[in-house]
């Protein structure tokens, strides 16, 4: 069969395979997209499918690259959506952010204009490029997956359909269609390990066997079919651990997952969290480490993962948590006045019959915060104790320590909720407070 039928072909079976209904096609204007973009269009009517196209603003010419698109768009009566990133990051990191940005208004629309699959023209050579980019980096076989040809994406679904064809097959058939598209300069450049895999590496790999890219696609199948039938075993170890599992916080029971040997492990955990789409990217570094807090004798430990999860084990169970990096950690309070820190109510009042703190004169600044490292409470005789003992003591697993509250009457730590009173110790003074937690006086 010819080429372009071959390409319609597959295309079409894919939309049906997945029941594609309503779609939206990544186009940015260079022949795989471009290409895709005509397959679409002599496989549906206009009404059934809608473009979309992120212009990044990194190069002098993408104005002109996505006017380009538009006027495409608009000559054929297609749907167009597009939108210009202009708040860029200016530290490292310029290609994942922009990534995040791209697939952020992809799934927006999908959204807003009810379109329930996304296109994107991934094609055989990008597979194989990004299957020898993780290897280099990880060689996490999860990561070796993660280019597949359909996952849930937004309210719906992305699919690609195009990684059974090599680059030069796409661009065949741009030239049988007489397809017309914008040219990516910096695809020329050596700059990112792409494009030098791109432009070095693999002219020189294919040269040794032809047939390379369908062996990339090969392996990558293969591969997703081991992890496949491992899940199965997998689900029956996680059903035996989760206790909690919502979008911020899962929480479980550590015994179930040690009866897989190390590399077993590994996989599990690969799984784990690929699976959920918590958008934690980890490393194989993080998992083995993982796997060596969950088996070493300390009963506490956490890892900071990426993107602010934090992986923590508290004796024989371990949690993994979002960290809220927008709630607050410390707010000044003033007497009689309510004060709010991450949704908990404090009040401090004067109260000479009925009060749970004693202090010697009056305090010039009240705070209310979370635990801090290197806080200490103050004892009897003038002894200190650290506030991570007293935790330890009382038996408060560390993922719930940022929880508690911590009251300061001039930088002096006089209060934790339920575990400190200062006044225990020190009973001095003839200033006497009332604290009001929640509505329940303390
Ligand atoms: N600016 C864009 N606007 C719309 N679609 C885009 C844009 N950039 C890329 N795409 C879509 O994503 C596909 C892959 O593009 P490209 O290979 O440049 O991305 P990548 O960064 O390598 O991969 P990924 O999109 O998975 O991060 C394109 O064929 C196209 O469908």
């Amino acid at each position: 069969m010819l080429i372009d039928k071959r390409i319609v072909g597959t295309v079409k079976r894919n939309l049906e395979r997945f029941q594609a209904k309503k779609i939206l096609v990544a186009v940015s204007g260079g022949v795989d997209s471009m290409v895709l973009l005509n397959v679409i269009a002599q496989i549906l009517p206009t009404d059934k499918f809608g473009v979309v196209n992120v212009d990044h603003d990194l190069r002098p010419e993408s104005k002109s690259e996505v006017q380009f698109v538009k006027d495409n768009c608009q000559k054929n009566g297609y749907q167009f959506f597009t939108k210009k990133w202009d708040k860029k990051p200016r530290d490292v990191g310029m290609e994942a952010a922009a990534r995040e940005f791209r697939y952020g208004f992809f799934k927006e629309v999908m959204k807003q204009e009810h379109f329930d699959t996304l296109v994107t023209a991934h094609h055989g050579n990008d597979l194989a490029e990004n299957i020898l980019m993780k290897m280099i980096r990880s060689g996490n076989a999860y990561e070796i997956i993660s280019l597949k040809e359909q996952r849930n994406f937004g309210n719906g679904q992305i699919i690609r359909p195009l990684l059974d064809f090599s680059k030069k097959e796409l661009a065949e058939y741009g030239d049988i269609h007489d397809i017309k598209h914008v040219q990516d300069e910096t695809n020329f450049s050596n700059i990112t390990l792409r494009n030098r895999l791109r432009n070095n590496i693999f002219p020189e790999l294919q040269k040794e066997n032809g047939q390379l890219l369908a062996h990339f696609r090969f392996f990558d199948q293969q591969l997703m079919a081991l992890i496949d039938l491992a899940q199965k075993q997998f689900s029956q170890i996680e059903q035996a651990m989760i206790l909690v599992d919502d979008a911020r916080i899962i929480k479980g029971k550590i015994k179930p997952v040690l009866k897989l040997d190390h590399f077993q492990q590994t996989l599990f955990w690969g799984n784990f969290f690929a699976k959920r789409q918590l958008d934690i990217s980890i490393s194989n570094k993080q998992i083995n480490q993982i796997i060596g807090i969950l088996t070493n004798d300390s009963a506490n430990a956490s890892i900071d993962l990426e993107d602010s999860w934090r992986f923590i084990r508290s004796y024989d169970q371990f949690v993994v948590e979002k960290i809220s990096t927008k709630n607050l950690t410390e707010v000044e309070l003033h007497l009689n006045r309510v004060a709010t820190l991450n949704h908990r109510k404090v009040t401090v009042t004067e109260d000479e019959t009925d009060f749970s703190i004693t202090v010697d004169k009056k305090p010039e600044k009240i705070t209310l915060r979370t635990r801090r490292n290197g806080d200490k409470l103050l004892l009897s005789n003038g002894q200190h104790q650290k506030l991570s003992k007293r935790f330890i003591n009382e038996k408060i697993p560390e993922y719930k320590r940022n929880d508690y509250l911590v009251l300061l009457f001039d930088n002096q730590i006089v209060w934790v909720e339920k575990i400190y009173n200062m006044s225990d110790y020190l009973k001095k003074g003839n200033k006497h407070y009332q604290i009001n937690l929640d509505g329940v006086k303390e």
